[in-house]
């Protein structure tokens, strides 16, 4: 069993990230700067934004949150992104997911200008993605394919399950993982709450990607020997011996799992690391598309 190890190589990334920065620089060209939105006080929402700004940090990128309260109005949210549409010195920006409930999400993701759309959620990017033409990749699929990639995992021919079919994760991933690319050339099924016979389908995948969302709900009965886990879930739950009051569960019961398994993405320290570290990327293309 080998961990592919998101926390060491999503930090491998940054390096090479404030390599390409500190080239920019040298030839006197701007910083990549990013903002993010978020509106509420989500307290995970927090903590990814927040990680978000460290890494802005940690690569030399500048960095803007716009902190808004739960009770904006839509309108108002909308105002905020068209100043970040036009303000020059922001080279991408994102609007931390999800919003509050008043809010019409698909709206506020139609409001980005597509090249500052660095979480790649404007309709014009998932077109663009869905044709294989450049543009920026939703960063936690982009981060997936970027581990399989660096480990190696053979994915050409390969049977890929993925259970769930949400617009950031699922669906990304299935069109993604079929199409002729480095960590694709796959066989793809989607599989999600209405799936008979999931565990049918499962045994026969040679790489799950589990972004479903429940909780250690990939067991070990469901996999076959050797297969390949990407665990996307991540959900706190109430733990009162930790001191932050939770522990992180992934959508993948690691345990039973793990032994059966060639590769595995733990939780935390997997997938999540390089969701970050695909935003990084992303941001330092969306400035050197600029200049
Ligand atoms: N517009 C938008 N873009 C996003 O990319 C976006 C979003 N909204 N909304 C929520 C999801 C989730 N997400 C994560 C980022 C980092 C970790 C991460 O670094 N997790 C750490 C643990 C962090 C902790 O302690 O909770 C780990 O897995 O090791 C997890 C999840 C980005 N998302």
């Amino acid at each position: 069993m080998i961990l592919l190890d998101g926390k060491k190589t999503s930090a491998d990334l940054k390096v090479e990230i404030a390599e390409s920065v500190k080239e920019l620089k040298a030839k006197g060209k701007k910083t990549p700067h990013l903002a993010a939105i978020l509106v509420g006080t989500d307290g995970a929402s927090m903590t990814y934004v927040n990680a978000k700004v460290k890494a802005c940090e940690l690569v030399g990128f500048n960095s803007t949150l716009i902190d808004l309260p739960e009770e904006t109005s839509e309108e108002t949210l909308l105002q905020e992104i068209e100043k970040l549409n036009n303000n020059n010195d922001i080279d991408g920006f994102i609007v931390q997911l999800p919003l509050p409930k008043h809010i019409d999400e698909q709206k506020v993701l139609m409001a980005v200008h597509p090249d500052k759309d660095v979480d790649g959620f404007h309709p014009t990017n998932v077109g663009r993605m869905t044709l294989d033409l450049p543009t920026f990749l939703p960063a936690t699929p982009f981060g997936i394919l970027e581990l399989l990639e660096r480990y190696k995992v053979e994915t050409s021919g390969q049977h890929v399950v993925v259970i769930g079919r949400s617009h950031i994760v699922g669906r990304p991933m299935s069109i993604l993982m079929s199409q002729k690319r480095p960590a694709g050339d796959a066989t793809v099924t989607v599989a999600h709450s209405r799936t008979k016979n999931l565990k049918e389908l499962t045994l026969q995948a040679d790489i799950v990607v589990a972004a479903l969302g429940i909780p250690e709900f990939l067991t070990g009965d469901m996999v076959k020997d050797g297969v390949t886990i990407i665990d996307v879930g991540i959900t706190r739950i109430d733990d009162s011996s930790k001191k932050s009051g939770y522990r992180l569960a992934g959508d993948v019961h690691f345990e039973s799992v793990a032994p059966k398994s060639s590769f595995i993405t733990p939780v935390p320290g997997g997938v999540g690391p390089m969701t970050i570290a695909m935003l990084m990327k992303n941001t330092l293309l969306a400035c050197e598309r600029k200049s």
